[in-house]
C-alpha cells in the first residue's frame, strides 16, 4: 500500500510501513544524543545543506566531489531539488521543512559532524529549520555559503527570507558571500572596488561577530582576489589577502559551492582558517584551469574538481606537484618573516642567528636519526643508500656548524620549543609510519630549505662581500643539496604510487604538517631566542 505525497508539484512516495515504523521508532527512542567530533581529524566527516544541481556543477553534487577531492567523507541534507543545467534554472521543488529538519536529526542523531558547509536554503522555514539544528547539535566547523542568486542570474533564495538568513549568522563561523551578498547581507549597494569590498567585509565581521571570507570573482582585471577579513583581529591584522591569477573560462558554475565545501572540509583538518583558505585557493584555481577537459554543458560549464589527480603533464610527478601547489602559501610566509627579510638585508639580529644555528644544529641530530629509520624501511637498495648518506651528512653538517658557526659564540643551550614539536613530529612517524609516510614527513625540510636558498641567492646580498652572512647564504648554493633534494622528491612520488588512497592521504598529511613546522622553525629565534 502506498500513500503518495505532494511536494510543491513533486511527489514523494511514502510506503505506510514506512511511516509505522519510523512512528513507533520516535516512540521508543532515547533522547537524540548529538556524537562529539574531535578535531583536527585525518577524513573529517563533513555535511552539506544545500540544493541539487542534477548537472552536478554545483549545489550537493559539487559539495560531494568538492569534500572528496579533500580527503573528507561527504554527506548531504536537501533542502530544494533544483531542475537546472550549465545553462540556468528550470525550477525549483522545496520539500517540508519538517523533512529537512528530519533529515538533519538523522545524520547528526548517528553520525559524529566534523563540519558543515550550507549552501542554498531557499526559503525562510528551510532557514529556520537550519537554524534550530545548529543551536542543538552546535557542529565545530560552519561555513555558510549565502546563495542568493545563480550564475545565471536566477534567484535561489525568496527575497523576504534575506533577513531570517542574517539571523543564522551567528551560529556561523565563516560566511563566504561574492559581492553582490555581501551587499544583501548588509543592505547597502553592491561595492565598486576592491576596497569597497573589504570595508563591507569588516562591517559584516564586526556586526555579526564572524569571519568574512569577501571573494572578488565578480570584480574585473587580471586577478581574482579573495580576502579573509575578521574583525576581531584588530587593525592591521584584520584582512589576510588571498590571491590568485583570474583564469580566462567561462567555466565558473559552482565555484562558491565548491569553494565553501572545500573550506569546511580542509578547516577541520588543519585547524587555520588562513592556511585553509590558501591551500583551497590553490586548488580552485586549477580546477578552474582544467575545467575545459571536462566538456560538460553548453552554458557556465563546472570546474574540474578532481584536477590534482589526473596530472595533466607529469604522471609521476603528480603526487610532488599537488604537495608543492598546496603550500604555496606556508613557502609565502615562509618567505615573507622577519627572520628571512633580516637574513637578506643583513640586518638579522646576531642572538636570533646564534640561536637558529644551535637549533638547526640539535635538529640535524635528530634528523640523522629519522633519515636511518627511513633507510632502514626503504623498498630498494638504491633508496636505502641514499637515506643512510643524508642520515651520515646531516651529523656531518651539525659538526661543522659546532665546529666552525657556533664556536665562541654565546647561545642558550638546549632544544627549543619548536625544534622539539618539529622533531616529536617527525620519531612518532619513524616510529609508527609507513615508509611513504616518513617520506613526506622529511622530505619539507630539504625541499624548503633549498627553496628558500634558491630564493636568497637570487637577491642582491648573495654578491655582496661585506654582507654580514655572506658566508651563511653562501652555503646554501651547493648544487649537490639541490640534486639530493630532486632525489628526495623523486623518491617520494614513488613512494606515493606505491601506497593506498588513504596512505598516500596520511602522506599529504604528514608532508603539510612538516611544512608548518619548517615554518615555525624559521620563526623561532624572533619568538624565543
Ligand atoms: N575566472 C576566475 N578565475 C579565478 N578564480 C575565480 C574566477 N571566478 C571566480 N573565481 C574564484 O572562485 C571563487 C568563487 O567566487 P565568486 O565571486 O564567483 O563566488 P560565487 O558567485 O559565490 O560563486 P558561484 O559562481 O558558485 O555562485 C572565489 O575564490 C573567486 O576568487
Ligand atoms: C543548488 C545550487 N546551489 C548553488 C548554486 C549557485 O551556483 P552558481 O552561482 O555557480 O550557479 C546553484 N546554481 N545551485
Amino acid at each position: 500500500m502506498a500513500r503518495t505525497e505532494a511536494i510543491e508539484g513533486a511527489t514523494a512516495e511514502v510506503t505506510e510501513a514506512t511511516v509505522l515504523d519510523t512512528a513507533q521508532q520516535a516512540r521508543q527512542a532515547p533522547e537524540p544524543e548529538y556524537a562529539p567530533s574531535a578535531l583536527p581529524r585525518p577524513v573529517p566527516r563533513v555535511l552539506s545543506i544545500a540544493g541539487t544541481d542534477p548537472t552536478g556543477g554545483a549545489g550537493i553534487q559539487a559539495d560531494l566531489k568538492s569534500i572528496a577531492a579533500h580527503g573528507g567523507y561527504g554527506m548531504a541534507a536537501v533542502t530544494a531539488l533544483v531542475a537546472q543545467n550549465t545553462c540556468g534554472v528550470r525550477s525549483v521543488h522545496t520539500p517540508p521543512a519538517d523533512f529537512l529538519a528530519e533529515q538533519l536529526r538523522a545524520v547528526s542523531d548517528d553520525v559524529a559532524i566534523d563540519a558543515v558547509k550550507i549552501g542554498m536554503l531557499g526559503d525562510t522555514p528551510a532557514i529556520l529549520a537550519v537554524k534550530t539544528w545548529l543551536e542543538q547539535t552546535r557542529p565545530p566547523i560552519v561555513v555558510l555559503d549565502p546563495v542568493m542568486v545563480a550564475t545565471s542570474n536566477d534567484r535561489l533564495l525568496r527575497p523576504e527570507a534575506e533577513d531570517a538568513l542574517r539571523g543564522l549568522l551567528p551560529l556561523v563561523d565563516l560566511v563566504t558571500p561574492n559581492l553582490p551578498e555581501l551587499a544583501a547581507l548588509l543592505e547597502v549597494p553592491v561595492a565598486g572596488s576592491w576596497a569597497q569590498a573589504l570595508e563591507q567585509g569588516r562591517e559584516l565581521s564586526r556586526r555579526h561577530g564572524l569571519k568574512v571570507l569577501v571573494k572578488g570573482g565578480h570584480l574585473q582585471g587580471a586577478d581574482s582576489p579573495d580576502a579573509l577579513v575578521d574583525a576581531a583581529a584588530g587593525p592591521g591584522q584584520d584582512v589576510v589577502e588571498l590571491s590568485a591569477p583570474r583564469v580566462d573560462t567561462v567555466n565558473t558554475h559552482g565555484t562558491g559551492c565548491s569553494l565553501s565545501a572545500a573550506v569546511a572540509t580542509v578547516q577541520a583538518r588543519t585547524l587555520d582558517w588562513t592556511l585553509t583558505l590558501r591551500q583551497v585557493k590553490h586548488w580552485l584555481t586549477g580546477a578552474l584551469e582544467r575545467s575545459g577537459e571536462l566538456e560538460v554543458g553548453r552554458g557556465h560549464g563546472p570546474i574540474h574538481h578532481f584536477h590534482h589527480l589526473q596530472p595533466a603533464d607529469h604522471p609521476a610527478q603528480g603526487f610532488s606537484q599537488e604537495l608543492w601547489r598546496q603550500t604555496a602559501g606556508v613557502r609565502e610566509d615562509i618567505l615573507a618573516l622577519p627572520f628571512i627579510r633580516e637574513l637578506a638585508a643583513g640586518t638579522l639580529a646576531e642572538e636570533h642567528f646564534g640561536y637558529y644555528l644551535a637549533q638547526d644544529a640539535r635538529y640535524l641530530n635528530s634528523y640523522s636519526r629519522v633519515l636511518a629509520r627511513a633507510s632502514a624501511l626503504a623498498p630498494t637498495e638504491a633508496e636505502q643508500l641514499f637515506w643512510a648518506k643524508g642520515a651520515h651528512q646531516c651529523l656531518e653538517v651539525e659538526a661543522e656548524l659546532h665546529r666552525s658557526w657556533l664556536a665562541g659564540r654565546e647561545v642558550p643551550g638546549g632544544q627549543g620549543p619548536v625544534t622539539k614539536q618539529y622533531v616529536d613530529h617527525l620519531l612518532a612517524i619513524a616510529g609508527n609510519g609507513s615508509y611513504g609516510e616518513l617520506v613526506a614527513a622529511v622530505v619539507p625540510c630539504y625541499w624548503l630549505y633549498a627553496h628558500v636558498g634558491e630564493q636568497l641567492q637570487a637577491g642582491p646580498a648573495a654578491a655582496d662581500q661585506d654582507h654580514p652572512y655572506a658566508a651563511w647564504l653562501q652555503t646554501y648554493a651547493d648544487e649537490s643539496f639541490a640534486e639530493a633534494t630532486r632525489q628526495a622528491v623523486a623518491i617520494m612520488d614513488a613512494a606515493a604510487a606505491a601506497e593506498t588512497a588513504a596512505g598516500r592521504q596520511r602522506m599529504r598529511t604528514a608532508f603539510e604538517q612538516s611544512c608548518r613546522y619548517e615554518l615555525d622553525f624559521f620563526d623561532a629565534p624572533r619568538v624565543y631566542a
